[in-house]
């Protein structure tokens, strides 16, 4: 089934947002509930939702522990992802330190970096490795996603390291857009900036459409 990237990235607000439900004991929840606790549109919640068939029941609304297992096994939440993050600058080590991605299931196993003197020190607890150990590190510790925190001139060539060392996906802190042939996901912290300024600029003419998708 094809899901727009939108939804997608909601789902994972849905997940957060129906957990909190489940531990406040509550059963059923309507689509009005969760748009209000995500300050969305209840018709984008139902939109979004009806992508996954038919969870809603009439006057009951959904089940939360129904609805949770769907979208736990459509966003993969219900694995654990084994991560390595490349560059161990201030990036790198900000992620490494946050527990927020074991949290949601992203294991951050290692650490690599092409300068020797912090290749052996401690970063989050875990030893920074050379980025000549990155194929073998890749296989013996099972990792499947990589997050890029190089400078920007030594990004692709790191990518196109990462891509053959058989890691499955990258998420790309590094302002450029990669070329390779495994999925990536950029973040782009400046992109949020500027369209952060263009909203407050242009206020409520910032956009034409209502639903994203
Ligand atoms: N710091 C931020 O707040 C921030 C925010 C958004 C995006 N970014 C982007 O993230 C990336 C990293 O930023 P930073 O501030 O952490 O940089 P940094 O200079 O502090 O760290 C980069 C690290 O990458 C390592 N490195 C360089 N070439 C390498 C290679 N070929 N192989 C392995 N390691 C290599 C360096 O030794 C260094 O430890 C940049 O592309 C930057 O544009 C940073």
């Amino acid at each position: 089934m094809k899901i727009p990237k939108p939804t997608v990235k909601r789902l994972g607000l849905y997940y957060r947002c129906l957990s909190r439900y489940k531990e406040e004991g509550v059963n059923f929840v309507s689509s009005q509930d969760i748009a209000e606790r995500l300050n969305i549109k209840p018709s984008q919640v139902r939109k979004d939702l009806s992508y996954f068939g038919n969870f809603g029941k009439r006057g009951l609304g959904y089940s939360v522990n129904k609805l949770l297992g769907e979208i736990a096994f459509i966003i993969g939440v219900n694995k654990e992802w084994n991560v390595a993050i490349i560059g161990a600058g201030n990036l790198g080590s900000a992620l490494a330190n946050y527990p927020g991605l074991l949290k949601h299931k992203f294991n951050v196993v290692a650490i690599f970096d092409n300068d020797r003197e912090k290749v052996g020190k401690k970063i989050g607890g875990i030893t920074v490795t050379h980025i000549s150990d990155l194929k073998e590190m890749v296989q013996e510790k099972n990792i499947e996603i990589a997050v890029i925190a190089v400078p920007e001139s030594a990004a692709q060539y790191v990518a196109e390291q990462v891509e053959d060392s058989g890691v499955k996906g990258i998420v790309n802190f590094s302002p450029i857009k990669l070329r390779v042939n495994i999925p990536v996901e950029d973040v782009d912290i400046t992109l949020s900036f500027e369209t952060l300024a263009y909203t407050i600029i242009m206020g409520d003419n910032a956009f034409i459409l209502e639903d994203d998708e």
